[in-house]
């Protein structure tokens, strides 16, 4: 099946007045799968919403490819635009209206039954305060509007910015069971932008990771952070004086593995296998009393992926990558561009104004 989502080299710059043009999207390629929960991730200012703008026909970009539904968009949009729900921008209402009487008035223009408004006030959990006026919600009570306004149609594909925003621990796990049942038990394609990164490990199936306008890695969630997870292992001696001495017989007896003292330990990379470690330092009369495998989480390979790890004495500014380590290179899926921009300046304002062509 050919995915619902297919991008390639998507471009958009940002003309500003008395500033350096700014490429938002600088070649940017996405793929989406059908029936999955899709994240989009990256960090500030990285070109998540001016992709999925530019994919809803919302701006105009500069290049590049962009199909839903195997359509040509933004020209085929029309034939498709009836099978895509999004949230995308924050969204407006009347305040004076109640949360039914919004999504009665959208039914109805849409041409929709009346039962779906009460079945999409079930699903986003807003029953209970469907005839209150919409001035007393909270942020995530019109999250919830926002997205019952986009299930109206009962899309095929629903596109979400930050679907947990505004939303609490119970509201996330609420929506977060909600898009899963919609991806896995009706087959609606969903993707989300997000920055909860614990969020996506658990709600998402793939993902695709972006950084300065462009794809850095994509594929199974599963895959991704194992992909990256490069066990290290940390290990501690009953007598931490010797831990220097680990490390050099850890180093000498195999080419490519790395050994590091932090405080009362040693952080061993490129090991074999934990046996290996026993083994190597209990020939060198060291015996361990404590080996424990470090796993990665998503948290830290997108820092690790977006170059955006918190380095000493240095603040990441929006916009702004660090070198992305060798590693993280080498261990890209084939075909995934890996963007090292060194000292980059910083780059977006929240005050630039898109161009008008
Ligand atoms: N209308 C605009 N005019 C000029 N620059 C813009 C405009 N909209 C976005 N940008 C710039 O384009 C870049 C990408 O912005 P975008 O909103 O797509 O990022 P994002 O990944 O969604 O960020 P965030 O996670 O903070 O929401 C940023 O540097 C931003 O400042």
């Amino acid at each position: 099946m050919p995915p619902i989502i297919e991008i390639s080299g998507l471009r958009k710059t940002y003309r500003r007045s008395f500033r350096q043009p700014h490429h938002a999207l600088d070649g940017l390629d996405l793929e989406v799968a059908a029936g999955q929960v899709h994240g989009f991730l990256g960090p500030n200012g990285s070109g998540k919403t001016t992709t999925l703008r530019a994919l809803l026909g919302l701006i105009r970009v500069d290049g590049g490819t962009m199909r839903v539904f195997g359509e040509e968009v933004p020209h085929r949009l029309p034939q498709v635009v009836s099978r895509i729900g999004a949230v995308v921008e924050s969204p407006q209402f009347f305040k004076h209206f109640s949360g039914r009487l919004t999504l009665q008035l959208l039914a109805e223009s849409a041409g929709l039954p009346k039962e779906r408004v009460e079945a999409v006030l079930e699903q986003v959990g807003l029953r209970e305060a469907a005839k209150a006026s919409v001035k007393g919600y909270s942020l995530g009570m019109r999250q919830r509007l926002a997205v019952a306004q986009a299930l109206l149609k009962q899309p095929q594909l629903l596109i979400l910015d930050e679907p947990a925003n505004g939303l609490d621990p119970a509201g996330i796990h609420h929506m977060r069971e909600l898009l899963q049942w919609l991806a896995h038990e009706q087959g609606v394609t969903v993707v989300v932008s997000s920055h909860l990164l614990s969020e996506v490990q658990q709600l998402c199936d793939s993902m695709t990771i972006v950084s300065r306008g462009r794809r850095i890695v994509d594929g199974s969630v599963a895959d991704i952070i194992a992909g990256h997870s490069g066990a290290s292992l940390s290990v501690r001696v009953p007598d931490a004086g010797a831990l220097p001495e680990a490390a050099e017989a850890l180093k000498t007896a195999k080419a490519g593995v790395g050994a590091v003292v932090e405080r009362d330990r040693l952080v061993v990379t490129g090991a074999p296998e934990p046996a290996w470690v026993t083994q190597t330092l209990a020939e060198s009369g060291i015996y361990l009393s404590e080996l424990v495998t470090q796993t990665k989480n998503l948290e830290s390979v997108f820092l690790e992926l977006t170059g955006t790890a918190p380095q000493p004495g240095q603040t990441v500014q929006i916009g702004q990558s660090v070198a992305v380590p060798q590693a993280a290179a080498q261990s890209a899926p084939a075909g995934a561009p890996i963007e090292a921009p060194v000292n980059a300046a910083p780059e977006s304002g929240p005050e630039a104004e898109e161009a008008q062509r």
